[in-house]
């Protein structure tokens, strides 16, 4: 996911080298130089002292570790920042489930955190990141924050931090849904003979129009979906198959899955 954010960010004009980025293994950090150009350090503490936001974009479990490594330095710094009047270093954490009060206990007292859950559609700037803070973040960092996750697509902040595991449920898990879903046409064109390329060229090209349709509509999906329907045609078999193996209880499944599991990663 990482790399998906800095690829947005790259492609959206944020100049790589004041890009750095923290892992453990070479192989990703040589990876990422080749890549975007970023620089690029063993040691997690050297992102605190070269970035103004910090995005912690490890799996959930390692979130305490790597907040441990962050902290001493992150709290002279900052500590030194207020003495002069200056802007407090911003955290942004990307992992699914943690919740804020949970990071922020492993941070300095006061440390500027922000929960954010974007997509992987972040890497061609077409993500969705939700956005989380309990009561008072700095007017610079909610701009800060708000700023660098608009540069990879849009935001929604929310009000109440229980949104966030539906959050996941609806943006940050559910492209894998989608691809799911054209795999499964795709392998069904290409069963009723279609070519592999056609199929997938018709698959992908229909999604993106309706996809973009809805977009641009103000009609809803209901109405855009009966305007394909014509009455006894070929569409309605094709709703009614979805409608008897009851595609709405089976997303509803699935969603509420992803939603348990992203409060079962909070309780670590
Ligand atoms: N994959 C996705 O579409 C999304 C992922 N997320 C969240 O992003 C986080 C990362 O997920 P993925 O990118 O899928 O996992 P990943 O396994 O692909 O990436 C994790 C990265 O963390 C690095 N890492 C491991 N230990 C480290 C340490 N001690 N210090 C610094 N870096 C370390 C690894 O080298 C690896 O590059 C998770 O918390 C996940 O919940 C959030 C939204 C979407
Ligand atoms: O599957 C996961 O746990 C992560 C969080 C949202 C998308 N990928």
């Amino acid at each position: 996911m990482a790399s998906a954010i800095i690829r947005g960010l790259v492609k959206h004009g944020h100049k790589s080298e004041h890009i750095l980025v923290c892992a453990p293994s070479q192989h990703t950090r040589s990876r990422l130089v080749k890549e975007f150009n970023v620089r690029v350090h063993s040691d997690n503490s050297a992102a605190v002292a070269f970035a103004d936001i910090i995005i912690l974009a490890v799996k959930p479990f390692i979130v305490p570790l790597v907040c441990d490594e962050l902290r001493p330095l992150l709290g002279q710094l900052n500590e030194q920042r207020g003495d002069q009047g200056g802007e407090q270093k911003l955290v942004i954490s990307i992992a699914a489930g943690l919740t804020h009060a949970s990071i922020s206990d492993k941070l300095p007292r006061n440390t500027q955190l922000v929960c954010a859950m974007p997509n992987l559609p972040t890497a061609i700037g077409k993500g969705l990141t939700g956005l989380y803070v309990p009561g008072h973040l700095d007017r610079q960092a909610f701009d800060d924050a708000e700023q660098l996750m608009r540069a990879v697509g849009d935001t929604v902040w929310l009000e109440d931090e229980n949104q966030m595991a539906s959050i996941v449920a609806t943006a940050g898990s559910s492209p894998a849904y989608f691809f799911l879903f054209l795999e499964a046409m795709e392998k069904a064109a290409i069963a009723q003979g279609l070519p592999p390329k056609t199929a997938s060229k018709a698959v992908l090209q229909s999604a993106m129009g309706a996809v973009s349709m809805a977009m641009a509509s103000k009609e809803g999906l209901a109405n855009l979906r009966h305007q394909v329907t014509s009455p006894k045609g070929t569409t309605e078999q094709a709703v009614l198959a979805f409608q008897h193996g009851d595609l709405d209880a089976l997303v509803a499944r699935a969603m509420d899955s992803a939603a348990r599991r992203a409060k079962e990663l909070a309780l670590g």
